[in-house]
């Protein structure tokens, strides 16, 4: 679903990755994991379009959507009216298949994005990136300034789309644990590169990740 070749990302003379490959398979849920300034966002950005490659190619085998680091919600619209304006490209006008999975968003309908709390918010991110009845959803830190039941209850939707619905995902995080436990492949990035890819499992057992991400190794 997402087959990232030899990607190359600059911002001016600043190169933000450098020679990533990567790939998602149709259904898989992957972790991509990375300190600050990794490049993490940079991919997102690419897979979304928003960012045009220097070099390399990005295949994306289905509709994508993007939540995206820090929601960037229309703070002086609505719920209702942030997620209308999720179904904009594919003509989706109906909101309640997403009402029927995240039911707090119908009570949330009519008050403006701004004022909710970050769990909300991100909701509401989610929700609107569902609008697009995506095949493919890049999830940039699902994590970011939310409460541990917070998250957890988000993640959990995403592991019941992705096994209702074949919901293939990305998800970007900083919180390994989260990343390892609903993963079960993972990729490290530091500096725009790849240094480690594999299981999950692996990953959380590999000392130098358990080091860097875990705050010390699981036993
Ligand atoms: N618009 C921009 N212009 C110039 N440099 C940028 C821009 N956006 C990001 N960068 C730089 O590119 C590098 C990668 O940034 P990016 O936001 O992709 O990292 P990240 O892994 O998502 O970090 P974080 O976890 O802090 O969000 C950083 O060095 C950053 O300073």
């Amino acid at each position: 679903m997402i087959d990232v070749k030899d990607l190359v990302v600059s911002y001016g003379t600043a190169t933000a990755l450098e020679h990533v490959t990567l790939t998602v398979g149709r259904g898989e849920l992957v972790a991509l994991l990375g300190p600050n300034g990794a490049g993490k966002s940079t991919l997102a950005n690419t897979l979304a379009g928003l960012l045009t490659p220097a070099s390399g190619t990005v295949s994306i085998g289905g509709r994508l959507a993007l939540i995206p680091e820090g929601r960037q919600l229309f703070p002086d619209l609505t719920v209702a009216d942030n997620l209308a304006l999720g179904g904009w490209r594919s003509g989706q006008r109906d909101p309640s298949p997403v009402y029927d999975l995240l039911p707090r968003l119908a009570e949330l309908a009519g008050r403006r994005a701004g004022v909710l709390s970050g769990g909300e918010q991100q909701m509401v991110a989610f929700g609107r990136a569902m609008m697009s009845r995506p095949e493919v959803l890049v999830v940039d830190e699902l994590s970011l300034g939310l409460a541990p039941n917070v998250t957890a209850d988000l993640a959990a939707h995403l592991a019941e789309l992705n096994r209702s619905q074949g919901l293939t995902v990305l998800l970007i995080e900083q919180n390994a644990r989260l990343a390892f436990e609903l993963c079960r492949r993972a990729y490290v990035l530091e500096s725009g590169r790849v240094v480690t890819e594999g299981d999950s499992a692996e990953l959380a057992g590999d000392p130098r990740v358990a080091s860097a991400y875990l705050g010390g190794a699981i036993t």
